[in-house]
């Protein structure tokens, strides 16, 4: 049932799109090349070994295999390096790239402090200096000096003051740009690109901020299509991906003005409803129910219209001192319970 324990970024790594058999032989072809050559069991060599032994990317092989003439081992950066390059998933690699240009703006400031530093030091010694001549110049023309050599002084000074206020604006425009970037990758790494709702992740987010606040009044609705791979037979699975669009887009409709929705996988929609108690939630989801198996729904690409599509709803109500990882096992549960009893139905506790 689904992939909500825990965020998964091993998930997105391609070296997890075998299916089981199949990986279980390329980790056995993969373990005695690594003690072979005595790899130290990290998971970035894992991750390494098992594309390696699964031959699939040949620019990789060819790296480690020219990393092993050269080193007679993989050392611990080059791995690392090639774990970013070829496992990594793409938004993490533009973490990677951000964490770069991170070290470049500090880089930079660090230069910059240190030389408007030298020059603060240098204007300090110029005026102890002058302060000492004051004391014994006479003359006009020493005092002349004096006010000359402090003048290029203050202009230096001035200059490099300048010079570090424009080095901390555009790092902090930078540093502006990078955290919207970061933001957005946040945003698309959560996203499901189907419905264009929260995915899994997203929603494990938010059940994680608002648990901790949440009275006995925090309740998510496990909202499942009935029969989606019977669909997918009998329309085919684009009419039952247009399908789960469909009812995204109709449960958005149905959905309280402060509640969230997500796709977590396949037909199933988490919904969460904050201050709404057991009661409440289960006429929504009876109301979400009913609205839904009252649909004449029509595939547009081929015009046909589809057979009753109905969905099963598991509700369950935030417990005392239940964590989320609780919660939504129970809502599972119900959600089981109603699939069983003959789905088009809705099920929760007493
Ligand atoms: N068209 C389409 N099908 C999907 C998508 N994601 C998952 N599926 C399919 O949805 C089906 C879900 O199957 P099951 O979890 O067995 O559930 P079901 O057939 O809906 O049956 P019940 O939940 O027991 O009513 C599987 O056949 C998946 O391949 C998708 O994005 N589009």
């Amino acid at each position: 049932m689904g992939r909500l324990s825990g965020i998964n970024v091993a998930a997105e790594v391609p070296m997890f799109q075998h299916n089981t058999k199949q990986a279980k032989q390329l980790m056995r072809s993969a373990i005695p090349l690594m003690v072979k050559l005595d790899i130290p069991p990290t998971p970035y060599n894992y991750g390494i070994w098992y594309e390696y032994a699964s031959n699939k990317n040949p620019k990789l092989n060819q790296l480690v295999d020219r990393a092993l003439r050269r080193f007679g081992g993989l050392p611990a950066f080059v791995s690392k390096e090639l774990f970013n390059e070829f496992l990594l998933p793409e938004e993490f690699q533009h973490a990677h790239h951000q964490s770069g240009r991170l070290k470049d703006i500090t880089n930079t400031l660090e230069t910059e402090t240190i030389t408007i530093s030298g020059e603060v030091e240098r204007f300090n010694s110029t005026l102890r200096n002058s302060k000492m001549a004051l004391v014994t110049a006479s003359e006009n023309a020493q005092i002349e000096q004096l006010t000359t050599t402090l003048e290029q002084g203050v202009l230096r000074a001035n200059q490099a003051i300048k010079l570090f206020g424009q080095s901390l604006k555009s790092a902090q425009d930078e540093l502006a740009a990078l955290k919207n970037e970061l933001s957005d990758v946040k945003k698309n790494v959560e996203l499901d690109p189907i419905t264009l709702l929260s995915n899994d992740k997203g929603f494990e987010r938010m059940l994680f901020s608002l648990v901790p606040y949440a009275e006995d009044d925090l309740t998510l609705l496990l909202i499942d299509i009935d029969d989606l791979s019977g669909v997918n037979q009998e329309y085919g699975t684009k009419a039952g991906t247009s399908l789960i669009r469909y009812i995204s887009k109709l449960l958005l409709r149905l959905l309280p003005e402060r509640g969230f929705l997500a796709r977590l996988e396949g037909g199933r929609f988490a919904m969460l409803l904050n201050e709404t108690e057991l009661s409440v939630a289960s006429q929504l989801a009876e109301s979400v129910r009913n609205e839904i198996s009252i649909q004449k729904i029509r595939y547009k690409n081929t015009k046909v219209l589809l057979r009753q599509v109905t969905v099963s709803v598991g509700v369950a109500t935030l417990f005392g001192d239940e964590s989320p990882k609780e919660l939504v096992e129970r809502a599972q549960h119900y959600l089981l319970y109603a699939k069983r009893s003959g789905k088009n139905r809705i099920a929760h506790h007493e």
